[in-house]
């Protein structure tokens, strides 16, 4: 493919023009190269995205750039200027922000208070501030008003006050993390207005994302990183994501399989009328649904429309205030987390770092975690510790974990990595359901492609399985029947044979027309 950029990204070439430019960076850890001789150049005001398998190297590289790691060599320069970045306020004074995937901001305060902490000292904490929210917001059309409770606003929203937040600060490039996986296709439109928006303004976006469809749309350049090296910087009009995501791997993709349905009509779990009262208010109302064996069930909604809940009280979390969940006809409702996984129930939880990993303990200790009472991790009550190191190096093979060895700590792996960890051990214990929130969420498209086939290949088997998932590619590839969630009530079934991202998008957001 002849698509190397090789003219300097500035009409005019002049270094001035670059807001970022990176020179052989290389960076080590124990056992890892994670960036070598990574070298590309970002013009101001273009949106320049990141692309690359989980553990390529992105992450590290913005961390980089953000001040919170150190090269090992090579040369960042910003603005022209070289610069040695010793800490994120570092990179802040040199016009370098950064939004997380997860937001940080504090529900019960307004977006005065949010914006204005830790950074008093700029505008006061009072009208002072508010008018400078205001005006950027205006400025750059985010539409943001200062009084809002942050509690009020939709997840798009939140984005744009993070985004409105680094700006407060004075950045003038502005670093994403994959910053449309929590968002419904409406919000992703919205948010690639604003970063349009945010250019014409001379802004400087970088971001990080899987989803090359996306990629492809919005961003001016695509560098591509593998294995910690620059492969390319491409044109977006210059390639087809199936491209993209094969300079990404080096080599060609699998065309995928479409599956017969595999659904029979014996049901493994079932939830009747299931209501959960939280915080005053009702957060599931009568949610009855059936899982089959062999049955994939999407559930579709909009972040904190009740689908944490419902996989909290399926997991023995939280107990319903009404209603009746039964595993194999046998009432589960009172059962707690342990014993519903010892009766067959697999579990990937929304965060894998609150409750899926122990990040400071090695892989093989963690593939124990959960499944402390079953083998291979006990026998007769004894912990079998080789056991358990046998079957994390076949985990490691079979889902292809990028780890130099079973001993490093999960927390040194990348955020797809310590995923694909996850998947292997609950899938390895056969169960007969299981629950999966945001499966191959930060998971790159080869992962997410043999993740899906592994867990079409136990559907065939007879698993079912309950999919909570923001990737709407995913629940539409993925499962045989879609419900959306809308506040805390199941209000629609969709055939992902015929609904389209944006209809279920609406009907995520209460705008569209209800069941199909
Ligand atoms: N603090 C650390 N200690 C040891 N190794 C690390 C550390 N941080 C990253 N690594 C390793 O560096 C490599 C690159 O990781 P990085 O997180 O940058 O990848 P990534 O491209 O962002 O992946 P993903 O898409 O999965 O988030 C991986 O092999 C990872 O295990």
């Amino acid at each position: 493919m002849s698509t190397t950029v090789t003219d300097p990204p500035s009409a005019a070439g002049n270094a001035t023009d670059l807001a970022v430019e990176v020179e052989g960076i290389t960076k080590r850890f124990p056992g890892v190269i994670a960036n070598q001789d990574v070298t590309f150049a970002v013009a101001r005001g273009t949106v320049h995205a990141i692309v690359g398998e989980n553990g390529a190297g992105k992450s590290t590289l913005m961390k980089m750039l953000y001040g919170v790691q150190r090269p090992d060599e090579g040369t960042i320069r910003i603005n022209g200027e070289s610069v040695s970045l010793h800490s994120p306020a570092d990179a802040i004074k040199h016009g370098v922000g950064m939004v997380f995937q997860h937001f940080m901001l504090a529900d019960n305060l307004t977006v005065t208070e949010n914006v204005v902490l830790g950074a008093e000292k700029l505008h006061g904490i009072g009208a002072g501030a508010r008018a400078e929210i205001t005006r950027i917001s205006d400025e750059y059309g985010l539409g943001i008003d200062p009084r809002d409770l942050v509690a009020d606003l939709g997840v798009g929203a939140r984005q744009r006050v993070e985004i409105l937040k680094v700006l407060y600060r004075g950045a003038r490039t502005i670093i994403l993390d994959e910053p449309t996986a929590v968002l419904v296709p409406q919000e992703v439109d919205e948010l690639f207005g604003n970063l349009r928006e945010l250019k014409r303004e001379g802004i400087t976006v970088l971001f990080i994302s899987h989803k090359l469809d996306e990629v492809l749309s919005v961003a001016d350049r695509v560098t591509v990183i593998r294995r910690g090296m620059t492969i390319d910087t491409v044109l977006p009009q210059d390639v087809t994501s199936r491209q993209l995501a094969e300079l990404m791997v080096g080599s060609e993709l699998p065309t995928p399989q479409t599956e017969e349905s595999t659904v029979t009509d014996r049901v493994v779990l079932s939830i009747a009328d299931v209501t959960l009262a939280g915080a005053g208010r009702t957060v599931l109302e009568d949610v009855t649904l059936d899982l089959h064996a062999g049955e994939v069930v999407g559930i579709a909604g909009v972040e904190g429309n009740g689908q944490a809940e419902l996989v909290e009280v399926v997991m023995g979390m939280g107990e319903p205030a009404r209603g009746r969940i039964e595993l194999e006809g046998t009432d589960i409702s009172d059962w707690d987390v342990r014993r519903i996984r010892e009766a067959g129930v697999g579990y990937i939880p929304e965060d894998r770092h609150r409750q899926g990993l122990l990040l400071d303990s090695p892989l093989w200790e963690n593939r124990m975690l959960g499944h402390q009472t079953q083998e291979p991790a006990s026998k007769n009550g004894i912990l079998t510790n080789a056991a358990a190191r046998t079957d994390t190096e076949r985990i490691v093979r079979e889902y292809d974990v990028r780890t130099p060895s079973i001993h490093v700590t999960v927390g040194s792996l990348s955020g797809g990595n310590q995923q694909k960890l996850i998947i292997g051990r609950e899938m390895s214990h056969a169960p007969k359901v299981l629950v999966a929130s945001h499966p191959t969420r930060g998971v790159d498209v080869g992962a997410q492609a043999a993740i899906w086939d592994l867990i079409r290949e136990a559907r065939r088997e007879g698993l079912a399985v309950l999919l909570i998932s923001a990737d709407l590619e995913e629940l539409i590839g993925l499962s045989d029947t879609i419900k959306v969630i809308l506040r805390g009530r199941i209000t629609g079934e969709f055939d992902p044979d015929v609904v389209t991202s944006q209809e279920l998008g609406s009907a995520m957001t209460g705008a569209g027309k209800d069941a199909s």
